[in-house]
C-alpha cells in the first residue's frame, strides 16, 4: 500500500508535468480537461490498485495455491499431478476469457468515450441515440461472453473434480493410498483453488491497469510540439517592435478551416495598437501566435490536386509566415522567457483555489502587498475587494460567492505584470445575465423502482428468466460441500470405485447444467441493465437540452457536471441490475439451500454452523475488503490533487502566459505528501486486521471439530452428518459475506443516481415545444430592449497610436481613428456608426 502510494506519487507528478508541458493546440484537441481528469484520478487508482495491493493479494493467493499443490503431492502425488493438468485448462479458460472481456471494454470505451464528448459539444439527441445503439449491441456481446466465461468456468472446476475425486477412488483401490491421504491432497487443493478464485479478480485489475498504464504513458511520453525544454536566445534587451510576415494559421482542431491568410503587420516599440473587427475575424488568434501558444501553420488548404484526377493529391508545403519580435524569430528565443516578456489578459476570467492574493500574485509570484494594491488601485478592483470581509485574503470562490463575473475579470485583470511587461491585450469580458431560478420541487421517489427505466414486457421476462438461473447458480456452493463429504466417506466403504464413480457423474452433470444457468443469468441480467441504463440515459440527456439556457448557468450545471451525471451517474443502473442483483439473487439463494440442507442433515450442528458464521463472516468479510483494497477511494484520497489538474487545465492559458507550471507542480508535491503519510500508517493497521481475520478462521473450524466429537460420543450425529451439515454451511458463509458487501453498494449506487433523476424529473421553465396560445397570430417586429449593457469597445481603442482593422483573418484597413472615420465605406467607419447605434437606442 505504502509502495504503491510512494510510486503512483511520481506517476501522478510526472503526469501534470507532462500535461502541463503541452502546447496549447494539444487541449484543443487529444487533451480534453475530460481527459486529463481521467487520467490523473481514475486511470491513476487503477494503476494504484493494480502495482499496490492486489499484486500483494495476488501473490499471497498463488502462494496459498502452491502450498496446497505440495502438501497434496506429500499426501497423494497422483491427485496432485492431475491437478497441476487440470489448473492450466482452466487457466486457460480464465485467461481467454479476460481477453475477450478486455477487447470488449476497450470498443465500449471508445463509445463511452465518444459519447461523452457529444454531451460536452452539445450534439444533437440524434447521434447520441446512435450511439447508445451501439453500446448496447457491444453489451450484448459482453453480456454473452461473461455468462458463457463463467458457466464454463464452473463446469470445468466441476468437471475437474469429478476426475480428481474418482482417480482419488482409482488409487485408494489399488490400495497406494488411504482414502484419509485422498480427503487431505482433496481439501489442500480445494482451498488452494478458494485462493486462486481470489486471485481471479486481480488479473482484471491488471489489465484494466494495463490499458489506464497505455492511456497515462501515452500522456507522460507525448512530445509537446512547442516546448521550453530546448533553451532558446534569451536577448538581454527587448524592445518589443513585433512583427508578423505571410502569418498563415488554422486551429489544430479545425485544420480545414483558414483563419489568418497571410497576415502581416508591424507594431513598432512602445505604441499603443488596436486590433479591431468583428467576432470571429482572428485578433483573439493574432495574440495567442505572438505569445507561442500555437505556431503559425496551414491547415489543409495546402492540399492541392493533381491534374489527373485519379492520381493521389500532392501536399504542398508552403511557408506558413513568421513572427518576429526585435529581429529575432520568436521560435529562436526561450519560450519562458518569450511568455514572461507579455501580459495578457484573456476575455474568460480565471480564478484559481486560494485567496484572491494568491489569485493577484500569479503575475509575479515575488509581488509584495504594496505592489498588488497598486495593481488592484489602476484596474478599479481595489474598492470591492476592500468591502469584502476578509479583503485580499478572501478565498475566491468559498467566501466571496458575491463575487460578479465582472469583478472576477478584474481580479483576472489586476494582476500585477512583470516589470518586462511590454504589450497588453485588453477585451472586455461580455456582460453576463444570471438568470433568477425557482427552487426546485422534486418529488421523493422510490429510486430502486425507477432504475428499472421504462422497460417493456419482453425485458421483464428475461429478468424472470435470470433470475430463475441466478437461483439455480447459487446451488452449487451447498451442493459442493455436501458431496465433498459423501465422497470422502465412500473412499472407505467397500465398493468406493463404483460409488465415487457415481458421484463424480452426478459432479459434472451439475457443472454442466451451471454453464447454462450462469449464461442465461449473466446475458439476461446484462442486457437488460444495459436497455434500462441507455433508456435513462436518452432520457435524461433529452431533458437536459431542453431546460432553458439560464439553468446551464448555474454551478451545478456545468458541462463537466452534466457530463458526469449523465454519463457517470446513469451507469449505475446498470451496475445495479447487471452486476449487483444477479449475484445478489444467487447468494440468496446459496444460502436459503445451504440452510435448509445442513439443518436437514442434522439441525445440531446446522444450528453451531449458523453459530460460529460471525468468525467467518469477519474473517471473510476482512478477506474480501482486502481483495478489494483497503486503501479505499484513491480519487477521493487525491481529490486536491485532481481539483489542482482540472483548474491548470481549465485556465491552461493564464498558466502557460504567466509561465506559471512550476508553481502548480509545487503544490501538486505538498498535495501529495499527505496521502503518503496517511498510506504509511493504514498499511500497518491493515496488515494486523488481515492476521485477526485468518486466526478467526481457524477458531470456527475448531469449534465446529470439537462439537462434532461431542454428537458423535453423544451419538446425536454420525462423524459423516456432523461434518456434512458443518461443510455444507461454512462453504456457503462467503455468499453472506457477498450479500453483505453488496447492499451498501446497491444503496451508494442509488444515492448517486439521486442528482441524475432529480436533474431528469426538473421541469423546465421555458418550454420550447408547447405553443402559447396567447401569441398573437402575426408578428409585428416591434422590438423593446430593456436594460441592455453593451460593450463598446471600439471607445476604448480610439486613443490608439494605430488601429489595424481585420476581416477573415486579414488586414483591410490601418490607420488612426480619425483618418479610419473619415473614410466612409470603410469597415471601420461602418462598425463605429454601428456602435454609435447601440449608444442611443
Ligand atoms: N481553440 C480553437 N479551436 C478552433 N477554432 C477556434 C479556436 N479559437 C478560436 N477559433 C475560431 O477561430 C476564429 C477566430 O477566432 P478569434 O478568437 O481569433 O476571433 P476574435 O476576432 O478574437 O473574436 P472575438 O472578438 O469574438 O473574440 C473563430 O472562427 C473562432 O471560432
Amino acid at each position: 500500500m505504502y509502495a504503491s502510494e510512494r510510486q503512483l506519487s511520481r506517476l501522478r507528478l510526472a503526469y501534470l508535468k507532462a500535461v502541463l508541458s503541452q502546447e496549447i493546440g494539444a487541449f484543443d484537441t487529444e487533451l480534453t480537461s475530460g481527459k486529463v481528469i481521467t487520467g490523473i484520478s481514475k486511470h491513476m487508482s487503477v494503476i494504484q490498485d493494480a502495482i499496490g495491493e492486489k499484486l500483494g493479494h495476488f501473490t499471497s493467493s498463488c502462494a496459498t495455491f502452491f502450498a496446497g499443490i505440495v502438501i497434496a503431492a506429500i499426501c497423494c502425488w497422483e491427485v496432485a499431478l492431475l491437478c497441476l493438468v487440470v489448473v492450466p485448462l482452466i487457466l486457460i479458460i480464465g485467461a481467454t476469457y479476460t481477453k475477450k472481456m478486455n477487447r470488449i471494454s476497450t470498443t465500449k470505451l471508445f463509445y463511452h468515450s465518444e459519447a461523452t464528448s457529444m454531451i460536452e459539444q452539445g450534439l444533437a439527441i440524434k447521434s447520441f441515440t446512435e450511439n447508445m445503439e451501439k453500446q448496447y449491441f457491444i453489451s450484448k456481446g459482453e453480456a454473452l461472453v461473461k455468462g458463457v466465461g463463467t458457466g464454463m468456468f464452473q463446469t470445468v472446476s466441476f468437471c475437474s473434480w469429478s476426475l480428481i475425486i474418482w482417480v482419488g477412488a482409482v488409487v485408494v483401490r489399488a490400495g497406494r493410498a488411504k482414502g484419509g491421504d485422498i480427503i487431505a491432497a482433496v481439501m489442500s487443493i480445494l482451498f488452494g483453488a478458494i485462493s486462486i478464485t481470489y486471485a481471479a479478480p486481480d488479473m482484471q485489475i491488471f489489465n484494466q491497469a494495463k490499458a489506464a498504464g497505455y492511456e497515462v504513458f501515452q500522456v507522460i511520453q507525448r512530445k509537446p510540439l512547442i516546448h521550453d525544454e530546448s533553451k532558446g536566445e534569451m536577448p538581454s534587451n527587448i524592445n518589443g517592435y513585433i512583427e508578423l510576415r505571410n502569418v498563415h494559421f488554422s486551429y489544430p482542431s479545425r485544420p480545414e478551416k483558414p483563419i489568418l491568410q497571410g497576415l502581416s503587420l508591424s507594431i513598432p516599440a512602445g505604441k499603443t495598437v488596436a486590433l479591431v473587427g468583428s467576432s470571429g475575424c482572428g485578433k483573439s488568434t493574432v495574440i495567442s501566435l505572438i505569445t507561442r501558444f500555437y505556431d503559425p501553420m496551414r491547415g489543409l488548404d495546402c492540399v492541392i490536386l493533381n491534374a489527373n484526377e485519379s492520381a493521389k493529391p500532392d501536399i504542398v508545403q508552403y511557408n506558413p509566415g513568421e513572427i518576429f519580435i526585435d529581429s529575432h524569430n520568436i521560435k529562436d528565443l526561450d519560450l519562458n522567457f518569450l511568455r514572461s516578456n507579455i501580459g495578457a489578459v484573456y476575455q474568460e476570467p480565471s480564478l484559481f483555489t486560494g485567496t484572491i492574493k494568491d489569485n493577484l500574485k500569479l503575475g509575479k509570484m515575488d509581488a509584495d502587498d504594496e505592489e498588488i494594491q497598486k495593481a488592484a488601485v489602476m484596474s478599479n478592483a481595489h474598492s470591492f475587494i476592500s468591502q469584502l470581509p476578509n479583503q485580499y485574503l478572501t478565498e475566491n470562490l468559498e467566501s466571496a460567492p458575491e463575487l460578479s463575473a465582472r469583478q472576477e475579470a478584474s481580479i483576472d485583470e489586476t494582476r500585477p505584470l512583470p516589470d518586462t511587461q511590454r504589450e497588453v491585450q485588453r477585451d472586455l469580458t461580455e456582460p453576463h445575465v444570471l438568470k433568477e431560478q425557482n427552487e426546485m420541487n422534486i418529488r421523493e421517489e422510490n429510486i430502486f423502482f425507477r432504475i428499472w427505466f421504462d422497460l417493456k414486457k419482453k425485458e421483464l421476462v428475461k429478468i424472470a428468466i435470470g433470475s430463475f438461473a441466478a437461483a439455480f447458480s447459487g446451488i452449487s456452493k451447498p451442493f459442493f460441500g455436501f458431496y465433498i463429504i459423501t465422497i470422502g466417506v465412500a473412499y472407505f466403504e467397500e465398493d468406493a470405485k463404483r460409488k465415487v464413480g457415481m458421484y463424480s457423474a452426478i459432479f459434472s452433470g451439475i457443472g454442466l447444467l451451471s454453464l447454462f444457468s450462469h449464461t442465461f443469468q449473466h446475458y439476461f441480467f446484462g442486457v437488460v441493465g444495459e436497455k434500462a441504463m441507455s433508456n435513462f440515459r436518452l432520457a435524461l440527456y433529452s431533458g437536459v437540452l431542453s431546460n432553458e439556457v439560464g439553468w446551464f448557468d448555474k454551478p451545478e450545471n456545468t458541462v463537466g457536471s452534466l457530463t458526469s451525471r449523465i454519463i457517470s451517474d446513469t451507469a449505475m443502473v446498470k451496475i445495479i441490475i447487471a452486476d449487483r442483483m444477479s449475484v445478489i439473487v444467487q447468494c440468496v439463494s446459496s444460502i436459503l439451500i445451504a440452510t435448509s440442507v445442513s439443518m436437514y442433515v442434522n439441525w445440531r450442528m446446522g444450528l453451531v454452523a449458523w453459530a460460529v458464521m460471525p468468525c467467518h463472516f469477519i474473517g471473510g468479510l476482512i478477506q474480501a475488503k482486502s481483495a478489494k483494497g483497503f486503501s479505499g477511494d484513491y480519487s477521493a484520497t487525491h481529490s486536491d490533487l485532481v481539483a489542482l489538474a482540472s483548474e491548470s487545465t481549465t485556465n491552461i492559458r493564464t498558466i502557460a502566459s504567466f509561465c506559471h507550471e512550476e508553481q502548480v507542480l509545487k503544490k501538486a508535491k505538498i498535495y501529495l505528501d499527505i496521502p503518503k503519510k496517511k498510506y504509511r500508517k493504514e498499511s500497518i493497521k491493515y496488515g494486523i486486521i488481515q492476521g485477526f481475520s485468518l486466526c478467526l478462521w481457524n477458531i470456527a473450524h475448531a469449534v465446529a471439530l470439537w462439537y462434532t466429537t461431542i454428537l458423535v460420543d453423544r451419538r446425536q450425529a454420525t462423524f459423516e452428518n456432523g461434518i456434512r451439515a458443518y461443510q455444507i454451511f461454512s462453504l456457503t458463509v462467503p455468499s453472506i459475506t457477498e450479500l453483505y458487501t453488496l447492499i451498501p453498494t446497491v444503496i451508494t449506487a442509488i444515492n448517486m443516481l439521486t442528482p441524475a433523476f432529480k436533474t431528469f424529473d426538473r421541469k423546465t421553465e421555458i418550454e420550447p415545444d408547447i405553443p402559447d396560445d396567447s401569441q398573437p397570430e402575426r408578428i409585428q417586429g416591434n422590438v423593446e430592449f430593456e436594460n441592455i449593457t453593451v460593450a463598446h469597445r471600439l471607445s476604448t481603442v480610439r486613443n490608439s497610436d494605430t488601429i489595424i482593422v481585420m476581416e477573415k483573418g486579414r488586414i483591410v484597413e490601418t490607420g488612426s481613428h480619425s483618418t479610419l472615420i473619415s473614410v466612409d465605406a470603410g469597415l471601420y467607419s461602418r462598425l463605429f456608426r454601428l456602435q454609435s447605434f447601440d449608444e442611443t437606442s
